[in-house]
């Protein structure tokens, strides 16, 4: 139930793509009292087993819970579904892990949670409200944004359905259709960096007896520079483990022999968890995935259309922001359906003015990431970097926020956390360079020496 927030005759929506932002923002606007049609190019993934070559399990952080509490989901994703993460456990190459806590002291973490449960919890969720319909297996094939036009095509019958609305929200993801009519219209910037490195996903099953076989509230790292694996709980007990290599190394690795070869050289302690032969079989089933980076502005045509999610600002996965930055703007979008009464020109101009500072931050800082995890065996250690700045934030704790620490645990929006981040750099500069403080930087390395045995 909800309380029609309107004052004036209710927004006729339509919604391209019924991911997780879609359907989302499908809750925040039925919440609203406006009619919501969801369109939706797949079929309903509530029917489907899990899609192969999508990540399938996420981080979720505060940003994204704060939007799953907005809709009423948040309790249930927290307390029924979501595996806490309260640090990172990394693997040396000996096989021997340590753990760096995400924040010792107000034990913060992550979630890991489903992509598959938490989009159908979010479609199911909107089966609750009379005011939104669900279309699947509909494939946008023609748009005509200044009109609120759109063709969808079904397709299982091919047959093709006119549709127009007061408002078409493009959630349909990096490749989106409402993003490609937008850029025929004059100002709209684009730009998109595909990275060398590519994806395949690996899992790591659940113990004879049905446990988890590693550690289970932490999310695995496997840092070795131009190569970086992960692992993300889930609730049956298996890992879903992430490679993430440039494609020459993936085409490199073309038998059998050559693979265990290379695991047994970068991941050794990984093949017994996953198991040589299922190691075999899940590295050749599939090919790598790339990964792109996109950025565009505005995000909106007139009083018209707008993007959202990956559609407006897909990033390479090396902060596991994406989806939480995706949710962030359904709650900004939510805000400014408040602040302006649903007048939706205003609603638009001012989405796009504000936001895209802040998502052209996130693919900028989570590029950087991607840039400094690479590039981590050449530079301190993963521990030395983390060890420093947990100690600068226990000297300054209100001043010395770690940039990690407030993009993933603060709503601060992502562009103060690069300007942050740049203070903290000039900082660290000055602390390095002023002689009396070299007497500081040997009580920090003794502190850290006996805290962190590096
Ligand atoms: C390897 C990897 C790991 C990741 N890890 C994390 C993480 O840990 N944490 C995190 O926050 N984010 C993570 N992300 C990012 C996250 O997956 C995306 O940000 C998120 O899925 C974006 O959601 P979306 O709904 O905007 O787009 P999508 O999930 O891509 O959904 C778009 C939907 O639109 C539909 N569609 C597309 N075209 C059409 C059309 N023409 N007509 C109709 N429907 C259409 C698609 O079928 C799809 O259902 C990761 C991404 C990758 C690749
Ligand atoms: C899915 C998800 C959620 N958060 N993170 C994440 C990202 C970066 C991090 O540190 C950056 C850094 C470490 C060391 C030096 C510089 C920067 C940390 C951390 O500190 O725990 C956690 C990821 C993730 C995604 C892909 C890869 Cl490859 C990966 F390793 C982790």
């Amino acid at each position: 139930g909800y309380s029609a927030e309107l004052t004036k005759k209710p927004l006729d929506v339509v919604i391209v793509g019924g991911g997780l932002v879609g359907s989302l923002e499908a809750l925040y606007l039925a919440r609203r009292g406006h009619r919501v049609r969801l369109y939706e190019y797949r079929e309903d993934i509530r029917n489907t087993p899990q899609a192969r070559g999508r990540s399938i399990n996420l981080a979720l952080s505060v940003r994204g819970r704060r939007a799953l509490k907005d809709v009423g989901l948040e309790a249930h994703i927290i307390e029924k579904h979501g595996i806490p993460m309260t640090g990172r456990r990394i693997h040396r190459l000996d096989g021997s892990t340590y753990v760096i806590p995400y924040d010792a002291l107000s034990n913060q973490c992550i979630y890991s949670v489903g992509r598959n449960y938490l989009n159908s919890l979010l479609l199911q969720e909107s089966e609750k409200y009379t005011n939104v319909e669900r279309h699947f297996k509909h494939k946008l094939v023609d748009t005509y944004l200044s009109k609120g036009n759109l063709t969808f095509q079904r397709t299982d019958t091919a047959e093709k359905i006119q549709v127009s609305a007061d408002l078409v929200i493009g959630a349909d993801g990096a490749f989106s259709g409402v993003r490609k009519a937008m850029m025929k219209q004059p100002l709209f910037d684009y730009s998109q960096k595909y990275i060398e490195h590519g994806y395949i996903e690996l899992c790591i099953p659940a113990a004879e007896n049905g446990s988890f076989q590693m550690p289970a509230n932490y999310l695995h790292i496997w840092p070795r520079g131009e190569f970086m694996m992960i692992a993300l709980p889930n609730q049956d007990c298996s890992w879903t483990v992430t490679l993430f290599m440039p494609f020459t190394n993936f085409q490199n690795l073309d038998t059998p022999n050559k693979l265990l070869g290379f695991f047994n050289k970068n991941f050794p302690d990984s093949i017994p968890l996953i198991g040589e032969k299922k190691l075999i079989e899940d590295f050749f089933a599939g090919s790598p995935s790339p990964l792109v980076a996109i950025k565009c502005r505005p995000y909106h045509v007139e009083d018209k259309a707008v993007l959202i999610g990956d559609a407006a600002h897909a990033v390479v996965p090396f902060y596991g922001q994406g989806m939480n930055a995706g949710f962030e703007d359904c709650t900004l979008l939510n805000e400014l359906f408040q602040k302006h009464n649903d007048n939706l020109a205003d609603i638009l101009n001012e989405f796009s003015n504000t936001r895209w500072e802040d998502t052209y931050a996130i693919s900028d800082l989570a590029m950087y990431n991607y840039i400094e995890m690479r590039d981590l065996v050449t530079r301190p250690s993963y521990r030395l970097r983390k060890a420093f700045d947990e100690f600068m934030n226990w000297l300054l704790p209100r001043t010395w926020v770690p940039l990690y620490n407030s993009v993933t645990f603060t709503t601060m929006p992502y562009k103060q956390c690069v300007k942050n981040r740049s203070w903290q750099d000039k900082m660290l500069q000055s602390i390095l360079k002023v002689g009396s403080m070299a007497a500081l930087t040997g009580v920090v390395l003794t502190w850290m020496q006996n805290k962190y045995s590096v």
